[in-house]
């Protein structure tokens, strides 16, 4: 089970998510968010950890512009689109990408995920109006389509006391987590993270 750490704002945290087992690191580039961090926070960050460490970047809705700014400055090895854009806007990065899908009622995920042929894989997370992501609660994990070829990033409301059975339900490729994990919105709880790993992991 591949982990992801959604959300690291610091490079303690940062190090302490990759020595817990984290395979993937989250850093949020959406203004809005209390986890937001600039570019050279996130140099930092990256120059912090080891390569083999899959560095996410996180846009909303962001403009190409500001995106290119951040990959000249950030060595991001994987670009995740939370918000409502195209596959034609998201290849144009020539990166490879993640895109989110917010499971509000009714959506047609096998439908949502043809839409983008291209994406690496799909972040399934909880869908609340107004809100793109990071809202600590989960869906019903029932609707996590088994049969669609593609890869599942298991994400919303996710904690070390949830994981084990959100993966039997929902039998993700990963799992994603964001404030599970924190002690305050933007920093994370270090134990928190060690037994999230753990209980994703089956350690
Ligand atoms: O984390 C945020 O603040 C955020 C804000 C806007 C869009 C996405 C955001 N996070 C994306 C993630 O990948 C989160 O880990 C995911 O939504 C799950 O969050 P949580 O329910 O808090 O574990």
């Amino acid at each position: 089970m591949q982990v992801k750490i959604c959300g690291i704002t610091n490079i303690e945290d940062a190090t302490a998510a990759v020595a817990a087992g984290a395979d993937a690191l989250g850093l949020v580039f959406y203004s809005a968010s209390p986890r937001c961090i600039d570019g050279s926070r996130a140099a930092a960050i990256a120059a912090a950890v080891s390569p083999f460490v899959t560095l996410t970047g996180l846009f909303v809705n962001a403009t190409a512009a500001e995106i290119e700014q951040v990959l000249a400055e950030v060595p991001l090895n994987l670009l995740q689109f939370h918000g409502d854009e195209s596959a034609e806007y998201c290849e144009q990065f020539r990166r490879p990408y993640i895109k989110a899908l917010r499971m509000k009622d009714g959506l047609d995920v096998l439908a949502a995920m043809a839409a983008h042929p291209k994406a690496r894989g799909f972040l399934l997370d909880a869908y609340r109006p107004g809100v793109p992501g990071g809202t600590g609660e989960t869906f019903d994990w029932q609707r996590v389509p088994q049969d669609s070829g593609r890869e599942v990033i298991l994400a919303g409301g996710l904690t070390p006391d949830n994981v084990a059975a959100a993966i039997a339900a929902a039998r993700p490729q990963a799992v994603d987590v964001s404030g599970g994990v924190e002690a305050t919105p933007g920093r994370k709880d270090h134990n928190k993270v060690r037994e999230f790993v753990q209980a994703a992991k089956g350690r």
